[in-house]
């Protein structure tokens, strides 16, 4: 009896799968479309405003009982599979393999987007620069370590603009080979891994000796050569490397949080939840910090992030990194750049991109 439930049930599951491949199939006829329209129009095939208020929408509207959480997820997947079909989408980022950097560009584009490694932040921008990746994931900030030096030095360079933010949360795992912690006798990662894990590691692995490399994804490689060693990476690194996870979450700080941008070589369309980075010099006068900021005061335009950074060119002189939310189409945003650039010696706008979901 209770068999012929079940068959009932899953002949039900069936049709309504079928139905669901119809759609996704009409769905995926109708990006088409759009990337056709596009194409004629010279528009931006890849647009993230529209994607975040695809899934904010969804979210919001969910009845339940299928989990909001995963609809982002799975959605991700249907966008991507879409997007594949009219261009596939290029996307350079920080490797190797199972870098947490490699994780958020995977978050953001989708497993069907083709994503390459690269060695550096700046091989990262030369490939999009040069057309050979549609668009580049590199990290900008962590929340316990502070921002990328790298990544904002080569917007002084680089003509790119930051496409959208990723926000990523990292869970430093330890892997080995066995799963089992009694095996470790040697634990490799990055160093700015092995910092944030230096209590939990000193209270449970004391006497055991750390080893730098110039990556988590590598050390997660060198652990699975070596039966004694243990690394800490992401989980993605456990799979890739055929390692397993002998202790989840080991962080001293469980809250640990990176920024990633993406670059690409055009800026997004408002979506209404926006942010702009901006960076420029000042022209040193007294009261010079204060002038600066009131453009945004006087508009009520909230600032996110400030950040300087000495320009190579001259010593003591800075240049400033400010996010701000709203979008550079935007009156008031528009204006306040505008009333700023007077005290400036250079002002560039890195984009405006829609705000990574918090
Ligand atoms: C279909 C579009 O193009 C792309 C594909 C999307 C989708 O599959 O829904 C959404 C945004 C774009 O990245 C669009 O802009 O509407």
């Amino acid at each position: 009896m209770a068999d012929d439930k079940l068959d009932a049930l899953r002949q039900r599951i069936d049709a309504i799968d079928d139905r669901i491949l119809d759609l996704l199939n009409e769905r995926a006829r109708v990006v088409i479309e759009v990337g056709e329209t596009k194409a004629g129009e010279k528009r931006q095939f890849y647009v993230p405003s529209r994607e975040q208020a695809i899934y904010q929408r969804l979210c919001d509207g969910n009845p339940g009982p299928f989990p909001s959480e995963a609809i982002r997820r799975v959605y991700r997947e249907i966008i991507s599979a879409c997007l594949s079909l009219e261009e596939p989408m290029k996307v350079a980022f920080l490797g190797p393999q199972a870098t947490f950097t490699h994780v958020a560009a995977m978050q953001q584009f989708g497993l069907s987007a083709r994503l390459v490694p690269l060695k550096s932040i700046s091989a990262v921008f030369e490939e999009v620069a040069r057309g050979r990746a549609h668009y580049g994931v590199v990290p900008v900030e962590n929340s316990n370590e502070g921002i990328v030096n790298h990544t904002l030095d080569m917007f002084m360079e680089s003509d790119l603009k930051v496409s959208s933010e990723i926000l990523l949360e990292i869970s430093h795992d330890l892997l080995n080979r066995s799963g089992r912690l009694e095996d470790v006798r040697k634990v490799i990662s990055h160093p700015q891994a092995l910092a944030q894990c230096r209590k939990w590691l000193e209270e449970t692995l004391p006497d055991i000796p750390l080893v730098d490399v110039g990556s988590t994804a590598l050390a997660a490689q060198m652990a699975a050569e070596d039966e004694t060693a243990a690394a800490i990476a992401s989980e993605m690194a456990a799979s890739l490397y055929g390692l397993k996870v002998a202790k989840q979450k080991i962080a001293d700080n469980p809250s640990n949080f990176t920024r990633f941008l993406v670059v690409g070589r055009h800026t997004p369309e408002r979506s209404g939840q926006d942010k702009t980075s901006i960076m420029f010099s000042v022209k040193d006068q007294p009261g010079i910090l204060y002038r600066m900021l009131e453009p945004f005061h006087k508009r009520q335009i909230n600032l996110s992030k400030i950040e300087s950074r000495p320009l190579k060119s001259k010593a003591w002189e800075y240049i400033f990194f400010l996010d701000l939310d709203g979008h550079i189409a935007d009156d008031s945003v528009r204006q306040a750049v505008e009333e700023l650039r007077p005290y400036c010696q250079f002002l560039k706008v890195l984009g405006s991109y829609p705000k990574a979901a918090r």
